[in-house]
């Protein structure tokens, strides 16, 4: 999984950091001006794509800012989109998991039936933080009977071992 310098390069000078937001001690890294750019939204789907080529056959997408890019690398790969979203959105039966992400607490939950089994899925996020969030979604596709091909997002906290808590299972970040 080779990173792109460019890709990175430009990712490190839109991304703005927002010192105790949401809350003190939280360094918020604001994609929003990644997100009105679409090279560089193209540019990372194309990323997250050649890092996992050929072993994902599916996209789960994390509510609310992995919707962004889960959605382009499900446009740009040619994968049907499955959302994880925040409790309460779906209707009808979910699976639903509860975790702890660096700012908070949360529920994500996935519709019944969305993952079969034999799919291989790419998580999808915008960023990796403690990894309570991706750890609560790979969660949920295993509950759905489903693989975890594994998570990509833009961007990674350093010092937060979210990549470790992911572990075994490969993560992709450009940044
Ligand atoms: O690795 P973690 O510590 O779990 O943190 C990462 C998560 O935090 C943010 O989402 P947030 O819950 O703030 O929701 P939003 O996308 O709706 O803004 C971000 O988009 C990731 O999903
Ligand atoms: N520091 C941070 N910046 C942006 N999103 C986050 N999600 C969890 N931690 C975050």
């Amino acid at each position: 999984m080779t990173v792109d310098f460019g890709l990175k390069k430009e990712l490190e000078e839109q991304i703005r950091v927002f010192p105790d937001f949401p809350k003190q001690g939280i360094l918020f890294q604001d994609l929003t001006p990644v997100f009105q750019n679409p090279e560089t939204v193209n540019r990372l789907a194309e990323s997250f794509i050649s890092a996992f080529d050929g072993k994902f056959d599916r996209v789960l997408a994390v509510e609310a800012r992995g919707f962004i890019l889960g959605t382009a690398v499900s446009a740009v790969g040619g994968r049907p989109l499955a959302l994880a979203r925040k409790k309460g959105k779906l209707p009808g039966e979910v699976h639903r998991a509860d975790y702890s992400l660096e700012y908070g607490t949360a529920t994500l939950e996935v519709q019944q039936g969305t993952l079969k089994q034999g799919d291989q899925v790419l998580v999808v996020d915008d960023l990796l933080a403690t990894g309570g969030t991706l750890s609560a979604a790979g969660e949920l596709v295993v509950t759905g009977g489903a693989k975890v091909a594994g998570y990509a997002v833009a961007a990674t906290i350093e010092g937060l071992d979210g990549a470790e808590r992911l572990s075994p299972t490969p993560v992709f970040s450009v940044v």
